[in-house]
Parts: structure tokens; C-alpha cells; sequence
């Protein structure tokens, strides 16, 4: 709607309202004259205050109408500012009408005069009327900006606008989280069904107690009957013992569900984070993920578990207590209904508030724990510099931050508490007022006024715990949204090749491959770079550091999708390999190998289902290992610590190799397998590779001169591109960049940077140890 339609609507509106008020207070009034009832004002006995409240309403929104119109870039902005305010105003107009209905039934039993019904009925809907023409008006300029956008762009007006659109979505976003969270909960359907029974039953029993209790007071007081005081009490303890049992049972029923929805969800995500491409773990904190993983899935089964749980009750309860108020007093019911949506509307401003907070609070806590795991993880690395002091302050300063929120939290909850607490004190005040009233007129008896008023305690309590476990329950929200965002995350790389050939040459083909990583798009690490690895052949990969060595390693492996050209394995493009498949046949041994914190034979058995132990040992013994392990305490039964902690360098990259050979891959990489090994070691595995080729391919990526130069094909990479292919001695006799580097490392020289210089003429000084040579600039 345009501005223009929005007002005219308004003032047509303002128009019928005062139009049908006039028409119905002059219907209803009781005096012959209208002027009489001006002049002769009775509360008691006439509406023309009722009346008086349309004039307001003619008011206010004619006041909106000049505003807007007078200011159309001001005015609907200042109207947005106001909302709460004319929200409050529009409810205190309903509320005095119900009060109208209170004094005229106390002399006319009961109201039968429809002109009146019909003011106080048009009243409460004018009213809403007034509060929805106030919210449209102050919408128009997020509308009116859709029309100017042809025009001329208005950057406050789009971005408001956009934000509109997101705070739609993102509730659209709350209603569907908690949807899904239920949806989750399927299987456990029996025991929510039987939980929600049991809390039926406790219900049940809570609202009946103050029921009995006036009965109880009736009996004593009012008709002094031993019998019927006896009754009333055996009926309240039989209800007391239900209750408390049924109470007992749906707890731990409605604990033990979402105890399984807990375990549920948490495999969901990890299940959905173990699919997720590689490029998803360089975009993603580990400490972030972990945080999902651990807290905000607690958040999301524990705090919606109790929360739903006090949420239903209150529910149910309020519902009984309800009924159980207008049966015993009408118009007592009326008076506490008009604090109802005073509290609603409390709820409701810090339930969104509160939701928006525990966001914030888990990202600065992932963030927190995110420094926490990055440092307790690099310790070595973090005492090697001596900077415990930085990191600590570091982590204090993300901790700071939380404590920030977490005093928002604290002080949005005192308001909380406040304005609820209040408004409850001055409902109560009212109703015992009234309510003494009511027995003095002898409307009610003392004893349905006491029920009434425990009534209304429980009804305030309910209240409460709706209130306060809806900010609860955004929490849960909040926490699951993030939560969600994983287990939906599709992967932007799926492995959902079939191929599976029994036999499989080996034969890897790099054809033109342009790659970038997710992370840096825009730098290209390898450009149009095409080569081929031979089976029986062993190939290396040299070059100087950050030229891309490890990357053709990585889309070799298919951890990375390619931006052009194509990896062939035997012909076929690798990701048409089936997974499980394709890391059976192409192992890596990587440069800082992990290992699990298992035993060493589960180690190198890692990924294969029962292998013997002689396999291991056998795989142990090319790679060099088995001398080592076999003099460790236990054996291959030794636990190789966290990250294999317990065990040196050299030790994991041989026991990582082991691993890799137990496979009897048909391609091997090894990815600066050997570099933490003696040149001895290092020598030792490399013999028993050679006399175990058979039919492999094998891809090397090192420094060491003495790994690659027995290479059948020595592979130069600068800048992500091939500079040079050919075995050591003709590389050597064609110069440039291959001999440049083994002349320059052979020559002791290491340059300040890592900047190379291909202009400076090769070193002419003799080698002196060729394998400690270092092909790496
Ligand atoms: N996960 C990643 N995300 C973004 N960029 C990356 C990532 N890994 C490597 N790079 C970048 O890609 C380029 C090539 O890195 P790569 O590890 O392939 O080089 P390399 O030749 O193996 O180096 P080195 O000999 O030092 O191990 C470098 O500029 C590096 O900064």
C-alpha cells in the first residue's frame, strides 16, 4: 500500500469509529438528554466516558495521519519509535472498558442492555483497529522505498528495508527450528505422549487442590460440618499423593527424552561434519566447530527439555486454573485478565532481546574456547617464545566479553523480574480489594474468594514460568538455529563416486589444472599444470616453498574440487572414484603425519577392519619401524598418546608410513614422508620401497636431495606451474631452476627470505653432503 491509501484508510477508519460510538452511546444512554448525562456524569450508570475513549482514538491516529504526511521521512519513523507506547495506550482503553463492564454489574444483574455490549465490544475492536493503523503507518517508508527505488537510490530506506526482510526470515527461522527440534524427537513419541500424560495427571491434581482447600475453609467457617471438612481433606491429600507421583514420572520421563535427543543430534552434526568438504575445516575454527559440537547441542536438548517441560505444565495448568477462576468469580476472572497482556507483552520484548543475547554469548564463548584450544594445543609452540602472558591476556580479553554479555543478560532479567513482579503486586492488591468486596455484598463466599486468590497465585506463577522459559526457550533456539546450520550444511564437494574397478593400474594424470583454495579464491596456486605419474615409476615433485607441491598432493587425494582441467586416475576423473574405494588404492603419507591416540598396532591399522598382527608387523618392517617398536615397553600394544605425543618425530612419520603400506596402495605419496628421519633411516626405507615397487606409483614431495634424486621423474614446480621435468643428471645438465636449487642448497647458502632469485648465477662451490641438501628455497 502507498502512503496515501495508508492514511486514507486510517481516516476512514477514525471516521467509522467515531461514527459508531457516537451511534452507540446514544443508543445506551439512559437519560433523556444527552446533556444531561455530560452534566450528571455517573460512573456507575453511564458510558460516556466509553464514548470519551473513541474521541482519543480520533486523536491519536489523526495525529499519525498530520505526522506522517507533514514529515514523510520523519514521521512514520518517529510513529516506528512510539509503537510500544500507543501498544500500552490501546490496551489501558480495552482494559478500562472491562472495568466499565465491573461497575455497571454491580447494579444491574446481569447486563442486559445490547447497545452497551455492543460500545464495549466496538471499543476493544477499535482499539486494536487504532494500534494496527499506528503499525502500518509507521511501515511506510520500507514500502514507500520499493517505489522510489526506480527513481533514485535511498541507502537507509534499502537497508531498513533489507533488515525487515531478515527479522522476517529469521522468526520464520525460530518457528521452523522448533518444528525440527520436535521432529527430532520422533521416535521418542511414546514417552512424550506418556510424559505429557503424567503431566496431565499432575495437573490435574495441582488445580483441584485450591478447589478442595475452599471447601475445606467452607466446611469450617460457613457450615461447620465436620463431614464435608473431612471429605474435603481426604479428597486434598489422595490429590496431593497423585500429584506428587505423576509429577515424578513425567520429570524423568520428559529427562530421559531429551537425554536421547541429545545423543541424537550430536551424531547428526558430527555424522554431518565428518561429510563436509575439506575447505569447510579452513573456513571454520576447530574451536568453533568443537563448541557446536559440546555446548550449544547441550543447550539445545537441556534447555528446551526444561523448558518445554515447565512450559507445557504452566500451560496446562493455566488452562484448568482458568476455568476454575470463572466458575467461581466472573468478574474477579475479568480483573486478572487485564494484567494478562501487560505480561505477554513483557515476555515478548525481552524474549527477543534475550534471544539476540544468547547468540551473541555463544559465539564469543566458541570464539573464547576457540584461543583456548589453539594455544593448550600449541603449547610447546606458545612456551618455546615464552608467551604465556600474550595468550592468557588474549583469552582473558575474549572472556571479558562474555562477562559483558553475560551482565546484559543479568540486568535485562532484573528488568524482567521487575516489571513482571509488579504488575502481579498491583493485579493481587486489586483482586483482594474487589474480592472482599464481592463477600461484604455477599456476591461470593469467603471460602470461593480464598480458592480464587490461590487460584490466582498459581495462575501468577504460570505466568511467570511462561515468561521466563520463553527466554529459555529462544535460548535453545538460538543454540539450535546455529546447530541446524550444520546438520543442513550440504557438502560443496560430495563423494558420491561409484567407481570401483578390480583392477587398477595407477596411472595419474594431471591435465591442465587450475586450482584456488575456497579460502582465497582469487589466488591461483596452480595454473594450467599438467604432468603424469607412471605406475612402477617413481615420480618427485620439487620446488621452492608455497610453488604448490602440497596442493597437487591435497586435489590428489580429492580433498579440494579443481577450478579447471581434470585429475585422471586411470583414465577416469578421481571424483568419480568411489570413496572408500579411492583411499584404499591412493595412500598419503603427509608431511606432519597425525596419529590417533590408540595403540600403535591400531595405528597402523587405522581405517582396515581386522588385520592380523603379522600384516602390521610386516608393514612396520619396510617402513623401518619395527626396531623401535619392538623395543618400546609394550610393544605395538604401546598408546601413542594424543596426536601420537609419546613417540618422536622420526618414530611417528615411520609409524604413519607403516600405515600407509599396510594398505598396499597402488599409489603412494609421500608427502615430506621421511623429513624428520636420519639420512640412515631415511636410506633404510627407501631401500625397502624400491625392492617393493612391483607395479606402484609412487609420488615424492620433498627437499632432500637425496630422496629425489633417484627419482625416475623429477618434476620442478615455480609458482604453480612446471618449469621442468627429467630424472636428477638431466635436469642437472639442463640448469635453470632444478640444478639452481641443488647447486645454491649444495653450496651451504640459505638466503635471508623466502623470496628466490632464479637472476643470480648458480653457486660454482663442490657439493659437500648431498643428502642433507635442501631443494627448498
Ligand atoms: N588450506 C589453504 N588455504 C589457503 N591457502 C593455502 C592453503 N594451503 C596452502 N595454501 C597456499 O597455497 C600456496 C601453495 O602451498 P603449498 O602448501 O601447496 O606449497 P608447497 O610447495 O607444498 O610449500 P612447502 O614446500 O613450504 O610445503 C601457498 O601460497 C599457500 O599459502
Amino acid at each position: 500500500m502507498t502512503i496515501f491509501k495508508v492514511t486514507l484508510c486510517t481516516l476512514t477508519f477514525t471516521a467509522c469509529d467515531f461514527l459508531l460510538s457516537s451511534i452507540l452511546y446514544i443508543r445506551s444512554c439512559k437519560k433523556p438528554r444527552i446533556i444531561q448525562d455530560v452534566v450528571g456524569f455517573d460512573m456507575f450508570h453511564s458510558v460516556l466516558d466509553v464514548w470519551g475513549t473513541s474521541i482519543l482514538r480520533v486523536c491519536i491516529c489523526s495525529g499519525a495521519v498530520i505526522g506522517v504526511l507533514s514529515n514523510r521521512q520523519q514521521g512514520p519513523k518517529r510513529l516506528k519509535v512510539s509503537i510500544i507506547a500507543i501498544t500500552l495506550l490501546c490496551y489501558l482503553i480495552a482494559v478500562y472498558t472491562l472495568i466499565k463492564l465491573l461497575l455497571y454489574s454491580e447494579y444491574e444483574k446481569p447486563v442486559k442492555d445490547p447497545w452497551f455490549w455492543g460500545l464495549l465490544a466496538w471499543t476493544w475492536i477499535a482499539s486494536a483497529g487504532t494500534h494496527c493503523s499506528w503499525i502500518q503507518m509507521s511501515k511506510i517508508p520500507s514500502k514507500w522505498a520499493k517505489c522510489r527505488l526506480h527513481s533514485h537510490s535511498n541507502g537507509d530506506q534499502d537497508q531498513k528495508h533489507n533488515d525487515d526482510q531478515k527479522q522476517k526470515a529469521k522468526t520464520k527461522v525460530s518457528r521452523a527450528n522448533i518444528g525440527k527440534l520436535l521432529s527430532y524427537s520422533k521416535q521418542d513419541a511414546v514417552y512424550l505422549i506418556l510424559a505429557f500424560v503424567f503431566l496431565l495427571l499432575c495437573t490435574l491434581g495441582e488445580i483441584f487442590s485450591p478447589y478442595y482447600t475452599g471447601l475445606v475453609i467452607d466446611g469450617i467457617v460457613v457450615q461447620r460440618s465436620l463431614e464435608q471438612f473431612s471429605n474435603a481433606i481426604v479428597l486434598l491429600t489422595l490429590l496431593a499423593i497423585a500429584s506428587a507421583f505423576s509429577a515424578g514420572v513425567r520429570g524423568g520421563l520428559f529427562t530421559f527424552t531429551f537425554a536421547r535427543l541429545n545423543i541424537r543430534i550430536r551424531n547428526l552434526l558430527f555424522c554431518s561434519l565428518l561429510s563436509q568438504e575439506i575447505g569447510f575445516f579452513d573456513e571454520n575454527h576447530t574451536g568453533d566447530i568443537i563448541s557446536r559440537l559440546t555446548s550449544d547441542t547441550t543447550i539445545v536438548s537441556d534447555v528446551v527439555s526444561e523448558n518445554l517441560n515447565i512450559f507445557l505444565r504452566s500451560l496446562v495448568k493455566a488452562a484448568g486454573v482458568i476455568a476454575f477462576m470463572f466458575s467461581l468469580s466472573w468478574q474477579l476472572s475479568l480483573l486478572t485478565f487485564m494484567g494478562f497482556p501487560l505480561i505477554i507483552l513483557v515476555s515478548r520484548v525481552y524474549g527477543t532481546y534475550y534471544k539476540k543475547l544468547a547468540k551473541e554469548v555463544q559465539t564469543a564463548l566458541a570464539q573464547a574456547n576457540s584461543t583456548a584450544e589453539e594455544t593448550i594445543s600449541s603449547i610447546k609452540t606458545v612456551r618455546s617464545f615464552a608467551n604465556e602472558d600474550t595468550e592468557a591476556s588474549v583469552y582473558k580479553e575474549k572472556l571479558l566479553r562474555v562477562y559483558a554479555l553475560h551482565k546484559k543478560e543479568a540486568i535485562a532479567y532484573t528488568y524482567y523480574v521487575w516489571s513482571t513482579g509488579f504488575t502481579q503486586l498491583i493485579l493481587q492488591i486489586s483482586i483482594l480489594y474487589y474480592g472482599g468486596h464481592l463477600v461484604i455484598s455477599e456476591q461470593m463466599t469467603s471460602g470461593n474468594l480464598i480458592s480464587f486468590v490461590i487460584y490466582e497465585f498459581l495462575l501468577g506463577g504460570c505466568m511467570e514460568s511462561v515468561g521466563s522459559v520463553y527466554g529459555g526457550l529462544m535460548k535453545g533456539v538460538g543454540a539450535a538455529e546455529k546447530v541446524f546450520e550444520f546438520i543442513d550444511r550440504k557438502p560443496k564437494m560430495e563423494n558420491n563416486g561409484t567407481l570401483a574397478p578390480e583392477q587398477l593400474e595407477g596411472k595419474v594424470e594431471f591435465k591442465n589444472v587450475t586450482f584456488s583454495y575456497p579460502t582465497r579464491p582469487s589466488s591461483l596456486v596452480l595454473q594450467n599444470l599438467s604432468f603424469t605419474l607412471y605406475p612402477g615409476k617413481v615420480t618427485a615433485l620439487v620446488g621452492p616453498s608455497g610453488s604448490g607441491k602440497s596442493s597437487c598432493v591435497n586435489i590428489l587425494e580429492n580433498f579440494y574440487p579443481v577450478q579447471n582441467g581434470e585429475v585422471l586416475l586411470d583414465g577416469q576423473p578421481i571424483d568419480m572414484y568411489n570413496h572408500k574405494y579411492l583411499h584404499g588404492k591412493i595412500s598419503l603419507v603427509s608431511q606432519e603425519p597425525v596419529l590417533f591416540a590408540r595403540s600403535i598396532e591400531n595405528n597402523i591399522s587405522y581405517g582396515l577392519n581386522s588385520v592380523p598382527l603379522e600384516a602390521a608387523v610386516s608393514a612396520a618392517k619396510t617402513a623401518n619401524a619395527h626396531s623401535f617398536i619392538t623395543e618400546l615397553h609394550e610393544g605395538y600394544k604401546t598408546e601413542t598418546g594424543e596426536k601420537g605425543a609419546q613417540l618422536s618425530g622420526g618414530q611417528k612419520q615411520r609409524v604413519a608410513i607403516a600405515r600407509s603400506l599396510i594398505r598396499n596402495p597402488q599409489v603412494l605419496i609421500l608427502d615430506e614422508a621421511t623429513s624428520a628421519l636420519d639420512a640412515e633411516s631415511e636410506h633404510a626405507i627407501q631401500q625397502a620401497m624400491n625392492s617393493n615397487l612391483q607395479n606402484r606409483t609412487v609420488l615424492i614431495v620433498a627437499h632432500r636431495l637425496s630422496t629425489v634424486e633417484k627419482a625416475h621423474n623429477i618434476i620442478v614446480l615455480d609458482k604453480g606451474r612446471v618449469v621442468q621435468q627429467g630424472n636428477h643428471s638431466e635436469l642437472m645438465e639442463q640448469g635453470g631452476l632444478y640444478s639452481h636449487l641443488v647447486q645454491r642448497q649444495v653450496s651451504g647458502f640459505e638466503p635471508a627470505t623466502e623470496e628466490k632469485d632464479h637472476t643470480r648465477p648458480p653457486s660454482t662451490a663442490e657439493p659437500h653432503s648431498l643428502s642433507a641438501v635442501d631443494l627448498r628455497l
